[in-house]
């Protein structure tokens, strides 16, 4: 994570460039990073697509994406009459192993000291592309290939993606995007840990009873039916966002900010995830699929009813875990992680819950519960830390009530944040490797799923129903209840 120098002169090839993440992430990220001064004078990012666009209907159609993505206020004619001199389209079938010979010479117009390949198509192309660019020896030192998730749908698969890949890519060249990982704020729970010294005395199973780690969205799955039917909530979210959130609240220090010094850490967590037999996955997993409700105040439909949606879908959109880590830190902690889609809001919590006083002197709050000191990382929508503890309300009683020390990102520093694929991006074309996933944790957070998977595509159950807008299945909150927690919403 440490800085290295940014190269005098690169490509960036988008395969996909006319596709959604291109058009809505990654070329507006490039936008903003150009308008800050950061990719040097000689950097082109090449779009490829099957579409037969003239260069510049390309440039306008990107220019019109952007100007809707960005944020009214980082919008700059001029910054961008110059950002799209670098834009250039090509088209090229990539599943035709011809067409690539011309790719080579258009790149060979522009001699780079990096060349970045992202692979933001379908992983049934990564295999061609990857061979055929290595025909045109385009996978020497100075290349590297960017793949975007989903690294395989089981473990067998993903272990297919790295075989092919690996064939013609080392694991040095490779970056595995995890999107989460460009966040701010994850980064920040690095700072959080290892910057002070004032956690690291608590940050284990002694002072802390259970961590949750929660990825809420509002949002249903939108015209992605395609996609998410067969993949669910587990492989959307679990397999990778929340495990790695998981991995970074429960590692080690890394000795430096060295890539492999943090993700051999990372490596360790998810060895020591206990993993699940059939019986266990059934005792701590809750899987839901959202029925028809109300979405910001609207009404809204449920999975099934979804275009594209096949009638009978068992595929969940809400996941809960109750997950273990054995080791000497963590053992007997658990780690609750819940994701789903179309829940009340939008929001992004690690909640670290610390253990109650050993002896009460102070009265029970009117409500009749105490509320131990907690942790609050918040991710998202706003980014801050709040750590709540138990004060004396004014008056003659003694009665307390937790209050909480706030630390709001946004009003403590003015420099703007950037987005997750500004820093990753920046971060591929350093070489930088730190924010991205190395091919042993891919394996081991499948290894840890896996059972999962399995079991519950052996249940003819399906999972439990829920109501648009509301937090997930009952079944979740019992997950917490049976050990003595509360989700921390409940607070
Ligand atoms: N969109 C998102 O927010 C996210 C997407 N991803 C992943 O990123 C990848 C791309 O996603 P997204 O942009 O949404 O997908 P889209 O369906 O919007 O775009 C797919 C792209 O692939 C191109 N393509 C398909 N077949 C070929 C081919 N034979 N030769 C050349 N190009 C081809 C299409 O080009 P054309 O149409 O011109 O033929 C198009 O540019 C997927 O794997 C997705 O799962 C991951 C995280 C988030
Ligand atoms: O990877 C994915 O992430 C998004 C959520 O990302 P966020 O940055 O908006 O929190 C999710 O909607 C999508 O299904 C998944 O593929």
């Amino acid at each position: 994570m440490s800085q290295l120098p940014f190269p005098q002169s690169f490509n960036v090839v988008f395969f996909g460039g006319t596709g959604d993440l291109v058009m809505r992430k990654l070329l507006p990220a490039m936008y903003q990073s150009h308008k800050n001064g950061q990719l040097g004078e000689a950097g082109y990012f090449y779009c490829l697509g099957r579409r037969n666009y003239t260069p510049e209907e390309y440039r306008s159609i990107a220019e019109e994406k952007a100007r809707h993505f960005l944020p009214a206020a980082d919008w700059d004619d001029e910054i961008w009459a110059a950002f799209r001199q670098r834009v250039v389209y090509e088209r090229i079938d990539a599943e035709n192993p011809e067409e690539y010979a011309a790719l080579k010479s258009r790149l060979d117009k522009t001699p780079a000291e990096v060349n970045v390949f992202f692979l933001s198509v379908a992983p049934s192309l990564f295999t061609m592309i990857c061979q055929s660019l290595a025909r045109q020896k385009l996978n020497g030192p100075n290349s590297r290939v960017v793949l975007e998730k989903p690294l395989g749908h089981d473990l067998a698969s993903s272990n297919a993606i790295t075989e092919a890949v690996g064939r013609h890519y080392h694991e040095k060249q490779i970056y595995r995007i995890d999107h989460y990982l460009g966040k701010e704020s994850v980064q920040n729970l690095m700072a959080l840990r290892f910057g002070n010294a004032l956690f690291e005395p608590l940050w284990r199973r002694q002072w802390i009873t259970d961590v949750q780690i929660t990825i809420a969205e509002e949002v249903g799955i939108g015209s992605r039916a395609g996609f998410y039917d067969g993949t669910g909530a587990l492989r959307d979210m679990v397999q990778n966002h929340l495990l790695q959130l998981l991995c970074f609240v429960a590692m080690e220090p890394p000795s430096s900010l060295d890539s492999d010094a943090i993700r051999n850490e990372k490596l360790k967590v998810l060895e020591c995830l206990v993993p699940f037999t059939a019986e266990e996955v059934r005792a701590n997993t809750v899987r839901g699929q959202y029925r028809a409700g109300t979405s910001g105040g609207h009404a809204v439909p449920g999975y099934l009813e979804e275009p594209g949606v096949p009638a009978g879908s068992k595929t969940e959109t809400f996941v809960a875990i109750k997950a273990e880590i054995a080791n000497w830190r963590w053992a007997g902690v658990p780690f609750y992680l819940f994701t789903g889609k179309r829940l009340p809001k939008r929001l992004a919590d690690i909640v670290i819950h610390f253990h109650d006083v050993p002896h009460h002197i102070f009265p029970l709050p009117s409500n009749g519960s105490r509320a131990p000191a907690k942790l609050v990382i918040r991710l998202q929508p706003d980014e801050s830390i709040r750590l709540y503890l138990n004060a004396k309300l004014p008056g003659h009683s003694m009665q307390l009530r937790p209050v909480s020390l706030d630390l709001d990102f946004t009003s403590k520093f003015s420099e703007r944040r950037e987005e997750a694929y500004e820093r990753l991006l920046l971060d591929i074309i350093r070489g930088n490797q730190a924010l991205f996933v190395r091919q042993d944790e891919l394996e081991m957070a499948w290894r840890w799923v896996e059972p999962i998977l399995n079991t519950w595509a052996a249940d003819p159950e399906g999972p439990e129903p829920y109501k648009a807008g509301t937090w997930g299945p009952a079944a979740s909150a019992e997950l917490l209840s049976r050990s003595g927690h509360r989700w921390h919403e409940d607070d």
